[in-house]
């Protein structure tokens, strides 16, 4: 889906990503993970066009990332930030709706299309609610149904790219296997979802892939199965662990 050849951002000497070669396979799960100030949000940000290259090319469904249009980019790809809160206050149901801007379509149908996405996601009790009045973890949801509202077309999400950075840092243990649910049937739904997440232990089982950074270099990338060994996780986070298959694990699926 996204490819990356040859990428390189400096800022003065600092090196924050260097001779990135990425391809994310499209209709998987991706996990990026790394130590903090690793390079995974420049990462993400050089995807969104938020930051200037300074050599290579990025493109989007084989088409270079400058060639999209803003307006066809936002129906193709949509971003969960890591820490972002609204200051202006509005209920949920109107935030959403922002999301449907991008298409056009009657009113009842993207009333329709809110109140199904926002049963799904658990969150339609908090339709008419403010969304300043929302804690940091009801907010997230919100965002994940803005997020699956910007994309959808139909139900099939073949050719949309979900990016999250941190999904869950603000979910309880419920919240975030409810979080991990909602993204594995993105994916069942034909969707690319690539993930940033500092839990190893549940994007292990959740990715199909995984791409470590380590000091703004790609230190490794390729099938979960065979870059989640422990030899690579104490390289990438600087730890001397093992690897512990737990007789009781909590399931996704
Ligand atoms: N515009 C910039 N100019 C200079 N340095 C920057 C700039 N943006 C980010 N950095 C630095 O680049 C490094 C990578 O930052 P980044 O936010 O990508 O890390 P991260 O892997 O997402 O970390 P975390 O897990 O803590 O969120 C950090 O050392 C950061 O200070």
């Amino acid at each position: 889906m996204y490819e990356l050849l040859q990428v390189n951002i400096q800022r003065g000497d600092k090196h924050l990503l260097q001779h990135f070669d990425l391809y994310f396979r499209p209709q998987k799960i991706t996990a990026i993970i790394g130590a903090n100030g690793a390079g995974k949000s420049t990462l993400f940000k050089a995807l969104l066009g938020d930051i200037a290259i300074d050599s290579g090319t990025i493109s989007f469904a084989g088409k270079a990332i400058q060639q999209w249009s803003l307006d066809s980019l936002s129906r193709h790809r949509a971003y969960i930030a890591q820490s972002f809160r609204p200051v202006f206050a509005m209920p949920v149901y109107e935030y959403l709706l922002l999301a449907r801007e991008p298409y056009t379509e009657s009113e009842k149908h993207s009333e329709r299309l809110i109140f199904d996405v926002a049963n799904d996601i658990g969150i339609q009790h908090k339709l008419f609610t403010c969304i300043t009045q929302l804690s940091g973890g009801e907010f997230q949801l919100v965002e994940f149904a803005r997020a699956w509202l910007q994309l959808s077309e139909n139900k099939d999400m073949s050719g949309k790219c979900l990016m999250l950075d941190e999904p869950s840092s603000a979910l309880d243990i419920y919240q975030s296997q409810q979080l991990y649910r909602h993204i594995l049937r993105f994916k069942d739904a034909g969707g690319t979802a690539l993930i940033i997440d500092h839990d190893v232990n549940a994007v292990a089982k959740l990715a199909d892939d995984l791409v470590m950074i380590n000091a703004g270099a790609l230190q490794t990338f390729g099938t979960a199965e065979d870059v989640f060994t422990a030899e690579n996780i104490n390289h990438c986070f600087n730890t001397q662990g093992h690897i512990y298959q737990h007789a009781y694990q909590l399931s996704y699926s």
